[in-house]
Parts: structure tokens; C-alpha cells; sequence
């Protein structure tokens, strides 16, 4: 509170931002630094030999340090048929499958919240495979189960579990997902058997506008939604409305419904039960009071200077193989996707010789990239995957040492989700999560201040040369992944108590300290739509240079190479969607702020945003804490979370409702705080208040597909 208090009133102040920045880190308890002397050698960039190359095909070696989340009740004793205890390798049932087994088999509508990690996708498709493998094989052409992912890797490791488990069934899965061939899972569905269906939103409607594919879910038994807060979030409710109109009634055939999610709030809670029956059963593993992450992992913070945050990486990573040796493995979030590659470049350069092999993985690459890299990660025993959101939920690593979450996660659940990628199934695991003074804040969020996170120990960076930055990246990357910064960090303005010029102060030291840009005068230009669209257009400090800004665009799109490289032409972003143009770039004069890179494509894009300035950021609106705050426009009116207004779907704009279908009777929650929906604009430099940056007025403009 001391410190709350204490950064608001040094905001307010009307010193000179340098001199409230260098207070304001006075007064946060930074990490520890220990530094290298002035002579310490310069590492010369040079062609990147591999590290030690990943061992293929590499079981999770890692012991089981935590029972606390397994029952006692053994496969081999559980209600299911020979056929799944056969073909299911582990002994006994996690909690979450124990609590749900018996309800899924009952055929018992379920909303599950459990930690990350502890076998929800057994836990849902279990009781799935087994109704339907008690009754009367379907004739073939009938979906029986259809499983809905957020993501496309999600959606096929799903894919996997269910082959698995099918093993001994006479029943076949297939999977639907975008950035995949259309024609290909077209000629799939009509000539093979699919009794399980597992797809990302975007995809399934593609397919159900196009394809008969409504008449072969004419008799859909079961319905499962993973990642169900994800899922049933606004970027994906437009496309999930759609869906649910080529489904059956449910009164006229019912289906069972289960939705999952390792974290589910209580709006969310209260939008699942609209499609759940009234009778509905919620089973968390939780206990009331517990935390949502899992004890045996140690969490730290680091707090360190923005020149420092990529040493203080490169240092904790290097941590990790000194203490794991050649079972060193490790992820490293960042926010943006052009943040991604850029971060990979430069762990791959300054990392040289002393970490394993690095990959990335981001929605700048191609579907098929995407799945080569995570494959070879998988398959790693050692090796360090720089990802952006794409892979922050559901995804299963095996023997992740070591989740490192470099910058800010875009809500308190993605922190956790990020932290889930290790420890799962009981390892160990470490989370450590690598801040600036400002950004700090985030830990004293109301939803994070519960988290035992740690500050980290001293570290020692005295054994880092120096890191030639500037040799080290491709400039035009540097440029890109500056404006996606500015995209993504402005909603944070507020959080981080930074007025904008000290917002673009701290955006210039991100360029200049962490990206290298060597421009000491003037920090990486963005265009002026770009300015405009963020409200910093005429900060000081920020540099609108259109000429020098399309000349990166120009150079970037005819770079090919790296996988964060990648060739972009008007095709291409088709197929990548909103998540490649997510990163607050301009690509096609469409701007979007502030979304961390969770973007599958297609998939998100054409439920939020781009049709018809549709796309309304996520708010809850009690203005109670982090996650409501951080989606919103925070300057003004700009936009309003869309009501749902019947069972199926959200319609219009307005306040959020509370109840259920219960004769409309809204209820606005928000509280007038200063952050939301009714004023309270940042005010320009000038003293007039900005106009909203990120609402309708400009949205709108984008191009709808
Ligand atoms: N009963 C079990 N015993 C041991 N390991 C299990 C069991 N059930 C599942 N697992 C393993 O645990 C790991 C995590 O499972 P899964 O991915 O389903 O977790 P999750 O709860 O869905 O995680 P997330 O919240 O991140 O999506 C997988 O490697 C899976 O094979």
C-alpha cells in the first residue's frame, strides 16, 4: 500500500519523468545485480553454431516430486471398460479425473476448474469415449464428441490424447484446425469414420458454412469445451455463437456439456452456465482458500533495470543448465510475437556456447513451422523454446525445467497458465518472471498479491560479457518488435503509473536497452497512424517518421530466413490472421493495440475484430483488479463489452449482464473507479484529454475478410 501510494502521489508530481522513473525504482525492491567490470570482453555476433542438439524422441525423465493431486483410486479399479484401462499407461486417476469420472459417465453436464497440469484431457475425454463405446457403435458419418480448443497446437495434442485412448476402441478422431488445408479436412470428413472431432472455433464455422458438416453433428452426444474461460472470452464468443446455431437443440436431442479450464472467474462462471443445463455440476480441485499454482514450484521475481532485463534472462536460463545440466529445459514467454523473435535472436547470439539449442515459436510462422518447432521441442531433453501466448495454455512440454516470463503477461490467469508449462503431472519446476521497476506493479495487483512469488536472489551478471546488441538483430526486426511494444504496453499505462511521455521514455530505454537500437538521438520510428492509434501522437520522444517506418515494413516483408522473417503478402495474412497482425504493426493500415500473441490466426480473427469494428477488447467491468482493467480502452467510452442476450450468443453493445436468461434483467456492475467506460482519459501533454485511441472510430477501418 506504502508503495502504492507512494508511486501515485510520484506521479502526480510535476517533476521531470527521468527523475520520477530513477525515484520510483529507488523506492521498488529491485533484484540484486552484481555486474561486470568495464573491461569485460565484447561478444563479437558471429554465425550461430548449434548447441547441443535435442535428443529426439525423449521420455520425461523427470521424478515425480508431488502426489498431492493424484486419488488413490487406480485405472485398474475405475468404472471404465477394459478396452481404455488397456490402453491407459499411467496407474492411478489425478484428482480432477477421479472427481469427474463418475458425473461424465453419467452423462451430467460439468463445469471442472483444476491446476494446470493435472490431466483434465483424460478427465473429459475419458467419460466421453466410454458413453459412447457403451452404446450402439454410430453409423458412420455421425460426430459424436466434439472437443473445442482456443488453439491449434492445443487441438492437436487433444488429437493425440484421444488416439491414445482409442487405441482399443473401434472409434476414430480427426482434428480441424486453421492453417491447415480446407480441402484436405473436407475430403476427410466425408470419407472416414470421425466419431470424436477436435477443432479450433474459426475452422469448424468455416467448415459448417461450407460443408454439410452441421448434418454429420446432427447427433452430437457430448461437447467439451477446454480452455473453457479462453474459449468463452469475447475473442472467440462471435464464431462460438455462430457455431452453436448449426448445432442440434439441445431440447429436441440432448448432449452432454463439460467445460474445463484451469481458471475460470466468476464472470466467466456465470456466462458457462448459459450453456450448461440448470442442473449443471461445478468440481474444483481447488480448495476455497488455495492458490491456483502448485506449491512444489518456487516462483521469483525479477526487478531489474530495462539495460539489464536481457542479461538477467540470459543469466537465469544459464542458472538452470548449471543446475539441471543436459535436462535443462526451458521457456521463455514474451509478449508480442515480433518481441519473440526478437528475443530469440538475441538469446541465440548472447547465449552462444552457453545455452542449449533455442527455438521460437510465435504467430508470425507458419502453421507448419509452428508444429515442427513444437515437436522438436517436445522432443528435446534439453533445449529453450521463446514462445509468445501461442503455447501458454494446454500445452504439454514434457520436462520443462524452467518457465521464465520475460516483460508483462496480459492477466493474471495467463501468468498462470505461462507458469503451468512445468511442473505438470506432478515434476518440479521453477517459474521466475523478469520485470522493469514500473512494471513491477503487476505483482501488487490485487489477483497476483495471493501468488507466493518470491524476489529472486542476487544475481550476478559478472560473468556475462558484454552483449553487442546492435550486431546481434536484424534493425527492421528491432523496429517491428518496438511497435508492437508500444502496442501491447499502452493499455498498461495506467498500471504502470507512467504518464506518456515517460511511457515512451521506457519504450526508447526497451529499444535501446533490451532490442539495441543504436540510434541514440531518436528511438525506432512507428508511423503516425500508428501514434495516433496508441494516443501518443506528438510525444515527445517518439519518433513518426513514416518514410524511415515503411522502409523497415518494405525491407521486412522482402526478408526471408528466419522463421520471425517470414514474407508477408496479402495471401499470407489471410491465412495468418489476426493473431500475425496482432502485435500492434500495421499490416493492411489496421492497427491493433494491445493483444498479447495468443492469436491462432483465423481462428480469433474472425470473431473479434475486423468485422465491422465489432472487436471490443475483454473487460469485466466492476473495475475491481488487473484483468478487467488491462483489456479495456482505458481512455474514455471507446467501447463497451458486448451483452449476450439470449442463450446463444452476444449481441449488440452494453454493459455486461449478470444474470442468465432470466428475463433480462441487466445489472451493471462497474464501479466507477477512474477506470473505465465513463471518462478519466489520460491527459495529454497539453492538458486536454486524449481522444480514445483504441476504440470503434479506428478499429473500424480494418479489413474485413
Ligand atoms: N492419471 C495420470 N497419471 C499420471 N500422469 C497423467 C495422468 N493423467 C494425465 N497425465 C499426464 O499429465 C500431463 C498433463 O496432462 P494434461 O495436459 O491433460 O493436463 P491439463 O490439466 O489439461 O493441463 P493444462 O491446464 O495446462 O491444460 C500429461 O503429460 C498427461 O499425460
Amino acid at each position: 500500500m506504502l508503495a502504492r501510494s507512494l508511486l501515485s502521489s510520484l506521479t502526480r508530481s510535476t517533476r521531470s519523468p527521468l527523475s520520477v522513473l530513477h525515484r520510483r525504482a529507488r523506492a521498488i525492491r529491485t533484484t540484486a545485480l552484481v555486474r561486470a567490470p568495464a573491461t569485460a570482453h565484447v561478444l563479437k555476433p558471429r554465425e550461430f553454431a548449434q548447441a547441443p542438439a535435442p535428443v529426439d524422441d525423449v521420455e520425461d525423465s523427470q521424478p515425480q516430486t508431488d502426489r498431492s493431486h493424484f486419488s488413490k483410486l487406480r485405472f485398474a479399479d475405475a468404472p471404465i471398460s477394459e478396452n481404455s484401462k488397456s490402453a491407459i499407461r499411467h496407474e492411478y486417476l489425478t484428482d480432477v479425473q477421479e472427481a469427474t469420472l463418475q458425473l461424465g459417465l453419467n452423462g451430467v453436464d460439468l463445469l471442472v476448474q483444476a491446476k494446470t497440469g493435472t490431466g483434465k484431457t483424460t478427465a473429459f475425454l475419458l467419460p466421453a469415449i466410454e458413453r459412447l463405446a457403451r452404446g450402439p457403435t454410430p453409423a458412420q458419418g455421425n460426430i459424436s464428441i466434439l472437443v473445442l480448443s482456443p488453439t491449434r497446437e492445443l487441438a492437436m495434442q487433444i488429437h493425440k490424447e484421444a488416439l491414445s485412448l482409442l487405441t482399443n476402441h473401434p472409434l476414430f478422431v480427426q482434428t480441424v484446425i486453421g492453417g491447415a488445408s480446407m480441402g484436405e479436412q473436407k475430403r476427410m470428413l466425408a470419407k472416414r469414420r470421425c466419431d470424436i472431432l477436435v477443432a479450433t472455433p474459426g475452422r469448424l464455422l468455416d467448415l459448417l458454412e461450407t460443408t454439410n458438416l452441421s448434418d454429420q453433428l446432427g447427433n452430437l452426444q457430448t461437447l467439451v469445451l477446454d480452455e473453457a474461460d479462453r474459449l468463452l472470452d469475447e475473442g472467440f464468443m462471435r464464431s462460438l455463437t455462430s457455431m452453436f446455431k448449426f448445432l442440434p437443440d439441445r431440447k429436441e436431442k440432448p448432449r452432454q456439456c463439460m467445460l474445463y479450464s484451469a481458471t475460470l472467474s466468476k464472470d466467466i462462471k456465470e456466462i458457462a452456465k448459459l450453456y450448461l443445463t440448470p442442473d449443471h455440476q461445478f468440481v474444483s480441485t481447488l480448495r476455497e482458500d488455495e492458490v491456483n499454482t502448485h506449491q512444489h514450484v518456487s516462483q521469483s521475481s525479477v526487478i531489474a533495470p530495462m539495460d539489464d532485463i536481457l542479461k538477467a534472462t540470459l543469466k537465469v536460463l544459464q542458472d538452470d543448465v548449471a543446475e539441471h545440466g543436459n535436462s535443462s529445459k526451458a521457456m521463455v514467454f514474451c509478449t508480442t510475437a515480433k518481441g519473440t523473435s526478437a528475443t530469440a535472436q538475441l538469446l541465440k547470439n548472447a547465449g552462444y556456447g552457453s545455452l542449449p539449442q533455442v527455438f521460437e515459436i510465435h504467430s508470425r510462422m507458419t502453421q507448419g513451422q509452428r508444429t515442427y518447432v513444437a515437436n522438436k521441442f517436445k522432443a528435446a531433453r534439453s533445449a529453450i523454446l521463446v514462445t509468445s501466448d501461442v503455447t501458454a495454455r494446454g500445452m504439454d512440454f514434457p520436462g520443462v525445467t524452467h518457465v521464465v516470463q520475460v516483460g508483462l503477461p496480459s492477466s493474471s490467469e495467463q501468468y498462470i497458465h505461462r507458469l503451468g508449462r512445468t511442473a505438470r503431472a506432478g515434476k518440479a519446476g521453477k517459474g521466475t518472471i523478469i520485470l522493469t521497476p514500473a512494471e513491477s506493479a503487476f505483482l501488487r495487483t490485487r489477483e497476483m498479491s495471493s501468488i507466493p512469488i518470491q524476489p529472486h536472489p542476487t544475481i550476478d551478471l559478472s560473468s556475462l560479457p558484454e552483449i553487442n546488441l546492435t550486431d546481434a538483430i536484424d534493425q527492421n526486426l528491432v523496429i517491428q518488435a518496438y511497435n508492437s511494444w508500444l502496442g501491447f504496453n499502452v493499455s498498461f499505462m495506467k498500471l504502470l503509473r507512467l504518464s506518456r511521455s515517460e511511457f515512451v521514455d521506457e519504450a526508447n530505454r526497451y529499444a535501446r536497452g533490451v532490442l539495441g537500437w543504436a540510434n541514440k538521438e531518436v528511438g525506432p520510428p512507428v508511423s503516425r497512424a500508428t501514434a495516433l492509434a496508441v494516443g501518443l501522437q506528438g510525444v515527445k520522444g517518439l519518433n513518426t517518421n513514416t518514410e524511415e517506418f515503411s522502409q523497415s515494413r518494405r525491407s521486412n516483408s522482402e526478408g526471408g530466413g528466419e522463421f520471425g522473417m517470414r514474407r508477408r503478402s496479402f495471401n499470407h495474412d489471410r491465412r495468418s490472421g489476426w493473431g500475425a497482425r496482432a502485435e500492434g504493426g500495421e499490416d493492411r493500415g489496421s492497427f491493433r493495440p494491445r493483444r498479447s500473441d495468443d492469436g491462432q490466426g483465423r481462428d480469433q480473427r474472425r470473431e473479434g475484430s475486423e468485422e465491422g469494428g465489432a472487436f471490443r477488447p475483454r473487460r469485466r467491468d466492476d473495475g475491481q483488479g488487473w484483468s478487467q482493467r488491462r483489456e479495456g480502452n482505458e481512455e474514455g467510452s471507446a467501447f463497451r463489452p458486448r451483452r449476450r442476450d439470449d442463450a446463444q450468443g452476444w449481441t449488440g453493445r452494453g454493459p455486461r449482464r449478470e444474470g442468465n436468461e432470466d428475463g433480462g434483467s441487466f445489472r451493471v456492475r462497474r464501479q466507477n473507479d477512474g477506470q473505465g467506460w465513463s471518462g478519466d482519459r489520460p491527459r495529454r501533454e497539453d492538458g486536454e484529454r486524449s481522444r480514445p485511441s483504441s476504440g470503434q472510430h479506428w478499429m473500424g477501418r480494418g479489413r474485413r475478410e
